[in-house]
């Protein structure tokens, strides 16, 4: 047998398919096809058959980075059993939690997330966990104590009794839905206990909510007006210590968001605990698999070279999702493909959630810097790090770990209100959250891993209604756009930097997602300018080229819905995705190049729009089901989009019938092509349909319908116009 410590800590595994990758193929071969049949009939169609040319050649593209990313999936498989038999000792780890408002952001949630994050098998004494209020909230602090004092009832149980879900209020919701009899007496009672003092905890959180400053050694304050707050909350055995933070926040000072709080978190916790990882999760992503941080470090510990683990990113999945996910905000195909596929190349994004990272690679060191004592001189550290002398020692006790001094202790709480000022960074190198931090990384050369588990590892709570939907579709497109055209671009990154060729693609086709908003506008729109102005831009039924469009038509449907039928999902659910990204894409995403517009022209600033969170604790699953499976819309002009081309085709298609029943059949014998497309656009924009006239947030306001409606009637004009030209 085997020596245990010589087993490799992880494996890696092709999940290429060929059958897949030949079907795709053959849709690009079609697609260029079709291309190729609308420079042939330009002279004969004019401008539809440009307009169609343009627009498609633009959808090829995308999916030739789709390809691209498709091509060679992988997965890894962990084996922490071996990483635990190992003698070596186990790294310590950081872990961030960042919450931006108590009102948004329910803290018994967070707290949720912090109590599955303190529960992790791993060595207590190697864990702290830091959360971020952006708010200064006296009740998320109360909160955090009082939560901290559960933890001592809360962890023993769930490592006696193996719990595997170590959120309470998860737990408790699926234990109470399917009692089991084969428990102890025993356990039973301790349960009981157990969730009597969850209850009670969150009972004081709730009556703490209806008081002003709940605790006594936190007074209110104005929550964009305050100083640093750093607060160690306990240091008890058995308990991972927990940091309260609350970044100083003034009136005009940019605030950066979330990558500001991420900041603060990294300098506070360098110089507290100092551990030379990190995990960074959003206040509602609780861990749903206690062995995470296991898996995580047989990546980072099993890799031959560092520099092909900069980073470990686990994928972002929702409990609770509404049944076939009639938002599409699920992302379950999409967060597969790309994920497993991104893995094959030089790793997934970092999505600013469910990631483990290496600190230095935090602190902009490239995989192969050799660095010496003499690199670390002070003014060099002090352009990068800021001014503080003890997060100066701790960075280069990270970077040069034979450093004697330690760096980090509960000592330097004092320093740690200074880091955690709102000037600290103003002329240093400290950086960025997200998809642009991950390209960072990758562009000094890094590669990064992408690891899955069973049961899952995270999960946290989608948007559940329309508008937020929208609005966080919008913010995620603006901040791809605004990388696209900055100077970190991907395609920047591979020409001066070390990202490779076809991780680039992978980041232009993420990041290009508004830019497919104008594309998508042009070409649901172009059958019915063709339907009202009597031209075309399809082949007639009778020509044999109508094979090519059908053929497009029927391959890309086909293929995507076998996607989702092969991972069990439903073909609800894919209808219910393919809709939703036709929305997003001619709404949120047209929507992100105008924010980027009118930010690049001075009229408006970046902002984060912080997405609602609602959870489902006791709630009743077919209610949630009934009531959020329907559509809700807003005032907000993001619909409007949707609601003008449902009109536009609507238009189109009445006068398009009319006409195919008055007129001779010779004289009108073709359209039916741009009849068929317009049909299947209005299917598409089908909730909108209902939207019209639906009650209450189920319905359009009429504001918007008026708009619209104003709209298509401009679009119907000028089509009509356009053939008397
Ligand atoms: O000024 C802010 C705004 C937000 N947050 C936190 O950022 C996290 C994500 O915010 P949320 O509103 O839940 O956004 P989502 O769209 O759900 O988040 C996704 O998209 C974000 C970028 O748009 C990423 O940062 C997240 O990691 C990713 O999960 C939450 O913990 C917030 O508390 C802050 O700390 N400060
Ligand atoms: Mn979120």
């Amino acid at each position: 047998m085997a020596n245990q410590s010589s087993l490799p800590l992880y494996e890696r595994v092709n999940l290429r398919n060929r059958k897949h990758l030949a079907v795709e193929l053959l849709l690009l071969f079609f697609l260029f096809s079709l291309l190729t049949y609308h420079l042939l009939s330009l002279k004969q169609y004019g401008i539809p058959a440009l307009l169609a040319f343009l627009c498609e050649s633009f959808f090829t593209f995308i999916w030739i980075l789709v390809l691209n990313i498709k091509w060679n999936q992988i997965k890894y498989v962990e084996y922490p059993d071996r990483l635990l038999k190992r003698k070596t000792e186990l790294p310590a780890v950081d872990m961030f939690v960042t919450t931006a408002d108590a009102g948004i952001e329910p803290p018994i949630l967070t707290m949720n997330t912090v109590l599955s994050l303190l529960a992790v098998d791993y060595p207590v004494g190697k864990l702290t966990c830091y959360l971020s209020d952006e708010s200064a909230s006296p009740l998320t602090y109360y909160a955090l104590v009082e939560t901290s004092k559960f933890a001592k009832i809360w962890l023993p149980f769930c490592k006696k009794y193996d719990i595997s879900t170590r959120a309470p209020f998860r737990y408790f919701a699926i234990t109470s839905s399917k009692p089991s009899q084969e428990n102890s007496p025993e356990f039973q009672q301790e349960q009981k206990m157990v969730k009597d003092n969850y209850e009670m905890l969150c009972q004081k959180i709730e009556d703490a909510s209806k008081t002003h400053a709940p605790c006594n050694d936190f007074p209110e304050m104005d929550k964009n007006n305050h100083p640093a707050i750093v607060k160690i909350i306990t240091e008890e055995e058995g308990v991972p210590c927990l940091v309260y933070i609350s970044r100083e926040k003034r009136p005009k000072k940019p605030s950066h968001f979330k990558a500001g709080a991420m900041n603060a978190l990294t300098r506070v916790s360098g110089l507290i605990t100092n551990a030379p990882f990190l995990l960074n999760v959003d206040c509602d992503m609780y861990v749903n698999n206690p062995q995470v941080v296991l898996h995580a470090m047989c990546l980072f510990l099993g890799v031959g070279n560092e520099r092909d683990c900069a980073y470990v990113q686990f994928p972002q999945e929702f409990y609770d999702g509404i049944k076939d996910d009639p938002l599409g905000n699920q992302y379950v195909v999409l967060v597969k493909f790309v994920g497993h596929g991104l893995a094959g190349i030089q790793g997934p994004m970092y999505t600013g959630t469910n990631c483990f990272l290496r600190r230095k690679v935090i602190y902009g060191i490239s995989p192969d810097q050799k660095i010496t004592t003499g690199e670390l001189s002070d003014p060099d550290l002090q352009r990068k790090f800021g001014e503080s002398s003890p997060l100066k020692e701790s960075v280069a006790h990270i970077l040069l770990p034979s450093i004697s001094s330690k760096g980090g202790s509960s000592s330097f709480v004092e320093a740690a209100h200074r880091v955690a000022g709102c000037d600290y960074e103003h002329g240093t190198c400290w950086g960025t959250e997200d998809v642009l931090t991950g390209l960072g990384i990758h562009r000094k050369g890094w590669k990064s891993m992408y690891c899955t588990t069973d049961p899952v590892s995270f999960q946290g709570c989608a948007p559940t209604t329309g508008p937020d939907t929208m609005i966080q579709a919008k913010r995620w497109a603006t901040g791809f756009l605004e990388i696209l055209f900055s100077s970190m671009s991907p395609i920047s990154a591979t020409i001066h930097g070390k990202l490779q060729f076809r991780q680039c693609l992978a980041y232009l086709w993420i990041m290009s997602w508004s830019l497919r908003s104008i594309p998508e506008l042009v070409y649901s729109l172009l059958p019915a300018y063709c339907i009202i102005s009597g031209s075309h831009f399809l082949p007639k039924v009778y020509e044999p080229a109508i094979l090519i469009p059908v053929a497009v038509f029927l391959i890309f449907n086909i293929h995507t819905l076998s996607e989702y039928l092969k991972i069990g999902l439903s073909a609800r659910a894919w209808w219910n995705n393919q809709r939703i990204t036709r929305i997003n894409c001619t709404s949120s995403w047209l929507f992100a190049i105008f924010t980027i517009f009118l930010k690049f022209i001075g009229l408006s600033q970046s902002a984060f729009d912080v997405t609602a969170k609602n959870p489902s604790i006791n709630d009743d699953k077919d209610m949630k089901n009934k009531d959020c499976s329907k559509f809700t819309f807003s005032e907000s002009l993001i619909f409007l989009p949707g609601t003008t081309i449902l009109l536009v085709n609507l238009t189109a298609l009445t006068i398009g019938m009319v006409r195919l029943l008055v007129t001779t059949p010779h004289s009108n014998e073709a359209g039916i092509g741009e009849l068929l497309c317009s049909l299947w656009a209005v299917l598409y924009f089908w909730i909108f349909l209902k939207g019209l006239f639906g009650k209450g947030k189920y319905g359009i306001p009429s504001s918007t319908i008026v708009k619209s409606g104003v709209l298509a009637l401009l679009f119907t004009q000028f089509c009509i116009w356009s053939t008397n030209a």
